[in-house]
């Protein structure tokens, strides 16, 4: 919860979260708990010492250099990830932190190749999910989704791979899995490496994001929309260098899920106030708030709201703004969206006049 009583209408907004790495939700005392009850061994302190202690592990994720920074620890961390159990534990402790902050409905990306290669079966890791969700909507009437992320410094042949388990699992076709990405190292992968695979989920109707225009200039943006055929764009924050291909995402209705936090984090930008959200509003570009890895970023989707309204300060009406985009840009059914859409007017009667 965010520590500023001023942002409580912050807290009651009915949110959706779009870009969230369930791997990157793992929280320091969860990865030295499970490290333990799984024999795993993590990094020896003679060669980084950032492993010897919930505080050292925290401090260290304070002084990420860049993307590739953060995912060297990103992949160490999941590494303790071994039962469908351990992945229940961990997407169902960030339901119930999500409900905590307001979210009403998460669609939450998970990297199954990151699992697969180290020997963990892509169905123990959705099986584990599942049954969060399931807990989730039953606790706390959250919603939620799965997108299955390829990452992107892995073959196009390797995606196929784990592409084509999921379609003979039937997890598209029942709905388990929504759609798909793409994440990971993004300077030198561009999404045109995976063309296959997303003209693949074209045809079969899959839902399709893709990371682009996090470190990756705005050539990202407009390849992973032309060649991959994305439906949302995660990141997009240099979207703005192509005033051509900002207009086109506005006009075209595209969401983007821009992560203020991990921005900063990870040093896109110096500071929240750098990032093109006056931009974007101003122009009209659909955008959700996210936490993307709030393990890592020290902070969850309150925290990100609460940052972009300390540096931005906006209206009521925009606030309401960003809330039904977000709705009208989930992959739920018409009738969540239509519940979700209700609970925002509600909220925009409740504040009105008061901020
Ligand atoms: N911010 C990010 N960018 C790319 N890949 C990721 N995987 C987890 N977080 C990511
Ligand atoms: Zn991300």
């Amino acid at each position: 919860m965010c520590k500023s009583e001023a942002h409580f209408f912050l807290h009651d907004l009915p949110k959706c979260e779009h870009h969230l790495h369930i791997e990157g939700s793992l929280s320091p005392a969860l990865l030295f708990r499970l490290a333990k009850s799984n024999n795993i061994i993590l990094p020896d302190p003679a060669k980084d010492d950032s492993f010897v202690s919930i505080e050292a592990l925290e401090s260290r994720y304070e002084r990420f250099t860049s993307l590739n920074d953060f995912l060297h620890y990103y992949f160490i961390g999941m590494s303790v990830l071994i039962t469908a159990s351990d992945f229940e534990s961990l997407a169902y402790e960030y339901f119930a932190r999500a409900h905590s902050d307001g979210v009403h409905h998460a669609e939450i990306s998970f990297d199954p190749q990151a699992h697969t290669e180290r020997g963990i079966a892509y169905n123990t890791v959705v099986t584990g999910l599942v049954a969060a969700q399931v807990r989730a909507e039953k606790h706390f009437g959250l919603t939620s989704k799965l997108i299955l992320c390829f990452l992107r410094n892995l073959s196009a042949d390797n995606a196929d791979v784990i592409y084509k388990e999921a379609v003979a699992l039937g997890h598209f076709s029942v709905g388990t899995v929504a759609g798909i990405g793409l994440d990971g190292s993004e300077v030198g992968f561009p999404p045109e490496i995976f063309r296959g695979v997303y003209e693949q989920a074209v045809s079969a109707g899959i839902r399709r994001t893709a990371h682009a225009g996090e470190e990756g200039d705005s050539t990202y943006v407009s390849r992973a929309l032309d060649v991959c055929k994305t439906e949302r764009i995660d990141h997009g924050i240099r979207l703005v260098e192509d005033e051509e291909l900002l207009k086109r995402v506005a006009a075209d209705k595209t969401l983007v899920t821009v992560c203020p936090l991990s921005n900063v984090r990870l040093r896109c930008v110096s500071k929240v106030a750098e990032l093109p959200i006056r931009r974007f509003l101003d122009e009209g570009v659909r955008f959700s708030l996210n936490s993307d890895d709030p393990a890592y970023f020290s902070g969850y989707i309150l925290d990100n709201y609460c940052a972009v309204q300390k540096a931005f300060n906006l209206s009521l009406k925009e606030w309401g703004f960003i809330a039904v985009v977000a709705i009208e840009g989930s992959w739920c059914d018409a009738d969540r969206k239509k519940v979700l859409l209700q609970k925002v007017d509600e909220w925009a009667i409740k504040y009105e006049g008061i901020i």
